[in-house]
């Protein structure tokens, strides 16, 4: 089902665990900041409406969506239960595009199978501004806001496994 028709900050709140216990990074890129910040703060404030403590939550910032791997993967090294990546990738005039959406999803990927702690793909890969501004905080909901509930629901999923 494509986002158009599925709002990103539309969900069931009472399927929600209380999320107080737990610890969660975030690591932010820079590149599209005013996207990035968007998507920070939907995250942010999902987290806090579902329990989490303000000092719970802890942010890093990288220099671009690539830059997630290796940020991500640090911060699985600190005491969080999950990471939320969150990066914004908007096509240009050359095929750079493909191969950073390539590398991060797949570096993504293969933190989430080598390591314990679950990192969540909150990347927008866009063919425009407008299509990251309408999921950032606009016609389509915040994919901030679906990448805080996934954390939280994957950190239930470790808690309990
Ligand atoms: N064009 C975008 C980039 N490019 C930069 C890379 O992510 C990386 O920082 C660089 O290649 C150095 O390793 N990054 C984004 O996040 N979004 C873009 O649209
Ligand atoms: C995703 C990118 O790296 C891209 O925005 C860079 O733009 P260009 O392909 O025009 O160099």
């Amino acid at each position: 089902m494509a986002t158009a028709n599925n709002n990103l900050s539309e969900y069931d709140k009472t399927t929600i665990p209380n999320a107080k216990g737990f610890r969660f990074g975030i690591v932010v890129s820079e590149w599209n900041d005013t996207i990035t910040e968007g998507l920070f703060q939907g995250a942010k404030e999902a987290l806090l409406e579902h329990g989490v403590l303000p000092e719970n939550i802890v942010r890093w910032d990288v220099p671009g969506s690539f830059e997630l791997i290796y940020g991500s993967k640090k911060m699985q090294q600190q005491m969080v239960n999950a990471v939320i990546a969150i990066g914004c990738v908007i096509q240009g005039e050359t095929k750079h595009f493909d191969f950073v959406c390539e590398g991060v999803t797949q570096g993504i990927k293969d933190l989430n199978v080598l390591r314990e702690t679950p990192v969540i793909f909150c990347v927008l890969t866009d063919n425009n501004m407008q299509q990251s501004i309408d999921r950032s905080g606009g016609k389509h909901g915040n994919k901030g806001t679906e990448a805080a509930i996934a954390a939280i629901k994957m950190a239930e999923l470790r808690k309990n496994s």
